[in-house]
């Protein structure tokens, strides 16, 4: 780590988390950005030890911390793939600091989305339930196929993830959701059917439906399914490695050094 050249200064939160070592090693390889900070939550056995040596290597002279403000004051941005709750706390405090806040952080509910959108008065936030190329592709191809159809098709959207997922549906899931919806005219909350169980009755028509897998290591597969009388069409985006995250997150970061306060998304960054 460099404390000497211009690239931004990053902090992850969230460090020894799946997406945390992940985004730590990224940020350590690239020559675009600097890590200069990692948070973990209070009584976490990593806290005050140097990240490189918890991660199991060499030491990288960033010691891990629960004082995120004193952290993030000295980052150009957070990138925070962590928890509802932690990360409206996160939204504060980086608007304080005035750093750019790229939260991954999916299972957010509107009591959330509103402290955040608060926090974006003050400095950028980008936000998406995946960052991937491929499936902020895939949210317009959705809405460009749920346009071409009328509600004889109907739409669902199937998504797998590994076991420790605590949420449900992914916000990859909602992302595709929100896509057809659009794509149809018509508001996800007024068609959302999610959580089939026992004698349900028919489908509604025009409803869009959601299920959800989760085993193994799934890193995370979604299909959106137009099912017809006759005929079937199934888009589909399989994440065979986590790093297609973490690479969007950091572009993120890097993309929102640019822009003015406020709550954007991938597909802003990304220029779809
Ligand atoms: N948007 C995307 O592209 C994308 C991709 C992958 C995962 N995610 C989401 O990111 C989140 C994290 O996923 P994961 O698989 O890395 O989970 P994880 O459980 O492996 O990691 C979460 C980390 O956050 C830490 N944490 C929790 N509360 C904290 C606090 N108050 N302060 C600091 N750290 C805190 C935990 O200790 C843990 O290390 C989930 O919401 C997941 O759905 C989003
Ligand atoms: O592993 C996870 O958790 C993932 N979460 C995001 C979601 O909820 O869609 C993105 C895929 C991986």
């Amino acid at each position: 780590m460099s404390d000497t050249n211009d690239t931004p200064g990053i902090v992850v939160t969230g460090t020894s988390g799946r997406m945390g070592q992940m985004l730590v090693r990224l940020i350590l390889a690239s020559d675009r950005a600097r890590l200069v900070g990692a948070v973990e939550r209070p009584g976490h056995a990593w806290i005050g030890r140097d990240l490189g040596e918890a991660m199991g290597g060499a030491p990288v002279g960033v010691t891990v911390t629960d004082d995120a403000l004193a952290a993030f004051a000295r980052a150009q941005a957070v990138i925070d793939f962590t928890a509802p709750a932690a990360t409206v706390e996160f939204a504060a405090l980086a608007a304080q600091a005035r750093a750019v806040h790229v939260i991954g952080t999916t299972g957010l509910e509107a009591e959330h989305l509103a402290k955040i959108k608060a926090a974006s008065r003050h400095a950028v936030i980008v936000r998406a339930g995946n960052m991937s190329l491929g499936v902020n592709l895939l949210t317009r191809i959705t809405r460009q196929v749920a346009q071409a159809l009328d509600a004889d098709w109907d739409i669902e959207i199937v998504e797998a993830h590994h076991r420790m997922k605590v949420d449900a549906p992914s916000g990859t899931a909602l992302m595709l959701g929100e896509a057809a919806a659009e794509g149809r005219g018509i508001a996800l909350a007024d068609h959302r059917d999610s959580g089939r169980d026992g004698i349900t009755g028919a489908r509604e028509r025009g409803d869009i439906g959601f299920s959800a897998i989760r085993g193994g290591d799934v890193v995370g597969e979604h299909d959106v399914i137009f099912a017809a009388d006759g005929e079937r069409i199934v888009l589909r985006h399989i994440a065979t490695d986590r790093a297609i995250f973490a690479r969007g997150a950091l572009r993120a970061a890097l993309w929102g050094q640019d822009q003015k306060p406020g709550e954007y998304d991938m597909i802003d960054v990304l220029g779809l």
